[in-house]
């Protein structure tokens, strides 16, 4: 916090000081009166996973909402009171919102004019060539530009790279004049909630909010303050958007040492799931849990975020990314070591995906390493089939999807491939290959070929 008063006087011209230290006060007054009387007007840009629920959180905390959203699909879908993305308790929380008129979702730039408070919630991901496609997030901050008014509160919510807060600072300035921390208030407030689990942790994680000012990381404090029961810690705007990244490299570079360790036991012979299960006896290790990859978002992107400004390499958090992006490939590894013990040539294989979301019981597809393995074997079978109950386009039933196949590769732990009778399943199948690749199955069910990511045989 001490460190804020070095950044005030960087933002604020000296000249003015006086001046715009009596205006700045009276703004803040008035702000504070509108968002704890909750007459301060709420514009969400950007209705996605994180986006939609944080609207209609703000909303049910008694705020007047709007959604801008450039999908108009998304926007006529929500306004009749349908949501576009899968998540607990999201329909019911979607239909209070809209029915007692506090949420409303629109593409129309015109109806977030004036707002007193912007929440910027678009995607951040990287381009093919993995460094950071801001591009939405400056089109977002365009539009908060063109619309926004003196005295506004500008968050963004969105994970970006360190220092892109005060970048977009002087990208608002070079639009419309106003100045971060001196017109406006502004801050970074990531968002650390965990798909299948928003509601539950948008009211009880803690947060940070790093401000370009004081007063604006306050502002925000008491805005969230409105639902969120969990701590609050101010810093400001370049920390946060680093602890943000700094907390899913954690977990990335976490995964890829139990991925590695998954790997390592392949020569050993060793079940690592058991040898991970004795290890986290240990009061001081908490090792994570290997897979065929990591998907989604936010980890496959997040550390090249932390990394794209830096002016040296980091080999750690580098080589985590690779290890945890080659997952797929073992995978395909032990597919075709399963076709070849029973001479089944591959490119006269069926093979079915199970799964094709990045994590159990999800619909999110985006960087899915189910995807990955598909692509990776697509020119080496004969067909791939896939079956997912959350995504659309895959096979309507498990039973359809396997007719005839022959190989079933669990790529997704949906709670739904949890509890299935494989050897009944498997009566359906040409011949009986499975690869686990979510230690779902935990006991090889009999007449398969079974081999299962990290449990020893290769
Ligand atoms: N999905 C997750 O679990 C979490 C995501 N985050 C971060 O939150 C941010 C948003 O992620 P998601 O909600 O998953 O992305 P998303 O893709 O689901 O949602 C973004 C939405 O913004 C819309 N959009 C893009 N540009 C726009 C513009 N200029 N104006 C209006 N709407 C626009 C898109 O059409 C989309 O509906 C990312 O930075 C992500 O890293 C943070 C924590 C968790
Ligand atoms: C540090 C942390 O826990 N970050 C969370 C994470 O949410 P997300 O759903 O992406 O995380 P996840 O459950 O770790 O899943 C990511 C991927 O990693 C895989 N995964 C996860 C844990 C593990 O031990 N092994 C593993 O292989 C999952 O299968 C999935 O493919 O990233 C979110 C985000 O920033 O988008 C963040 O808000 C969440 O709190």
């Amino acid at each position: 916090m001490r460190n804020l008063l070095g950044f005030w006087i960087d933002t604020i011209s000296w000249k003015n000081l006086k001046f715009r230290f009596l205006i700045s006060f009276t703004w803040v007054e008035k702000m504070k009166d509108r968002i704890i009387n909750k007459s301060a007007e709420i514009a969400v840009i950007g209705l996605g996973y994180i986006g939609l629920p944080t609207a209609i959180m703000f909303a049910n905390a008694g705020f007047n909402v709007i959604g801008y959203e450039i999908r108009k699909e998304v926007v006529e879908k929500l306004n009749s009171g349908n949501s576009h993305i899968i998540e607990p308790e999201i329909d019911d929380l979607l239909h209070k919102a809209i029915d007692r008129g506090r949420l409303k979702a629109t593409s129309n730039k015109d109806d977030i004019r004036g707002k007193d408070v912007y929440l910027i919630c678009v995607q951040t991901p990287l381009r093919d060539d993995k460094t950071p496609d801001l591009t939405y997030l400056e089109e977002a901050v365009r539009t908060v530009a063109e619309t926004m008014k003196k005295g506004s509160l500008v968050v963004i919510e969105s994970t970006i790279p360190p220092m892109t807060t005060l970048k977009m600072g002087r990208l608002i300035e070079e639009i419309r004049g106003f100045k971060a921390g001196v017109d406006f208030y502004m801050v970074h407030a990531p968002e650390r909630v965990m798909p299948g689990r928003i509601f539950k942790e948008l009211v009880y994680n803690s947060r940070i909010i790093g401000g370009v000012t004081e007063e604006s990381a306050e502002l925000a404090e008491i805005l969230y303050r409105s639902f969120a029961k969990g701590q609050i810690f101010r810093t400001n705007s370049t920390t946060s958007e680093m602890v943000k990244l700094m907390e899913n490299t954690f977990r990335d570079v976490n995964i890829a040492l139990a991925n590695e360790f998954a790997l390592l036991a392949h020569q050993y012979g060793v079940n690592i799931f058991e040898a991970i299960e004795l290890a986290n006896t240990h009061p001081r290790v908490k090792i994570h849990t290997p897979g065929i990859g990591v998907g989604g978002h936010c980890l496959p992107k997040d550390p090249y975020l932390l990394l794209s400004s830096a002016k040296e390499d980091f080999g750690l958090i580098q080589k985590a990314r690779e290890i945890n992006e080659d997952m797929p490939l073992f995978a395909k590894d032990l597919l075709m070591n399963a076709l070849k013990m029973i001479n089944i040539p591959p490119e006269e294989a069926i093979v079915v995906v199970l799964g094709l979301a990045y994590k159990g019981d999800s619909d999110d597809i985006r960087n899915s390493p189910a995807l990955a393995f598909v692509e990776g074997i697509k020119e080496d079978v004969k067909e791939v089939r896939s079956y997912d109950p959350y995504v659309k386009g895959t096979h309507e039933t498990l039973e359809e999807a396997l007719k005839g196949a022959d190989a079933a590769v669990i790529a997704t732990d949906h709670s739904q491939f949890k509890n299935l009778d494989w050897e009944k399943i498997g009566s359906l199948m040409r011949n009986k290959i499975l690869i686990d690749g979510r230690y779902i199955v935990k006991t090889p069910p009999k007449g398969f070929v079974f081999k299962g990511l990290g449990r020893g045989e290769y």
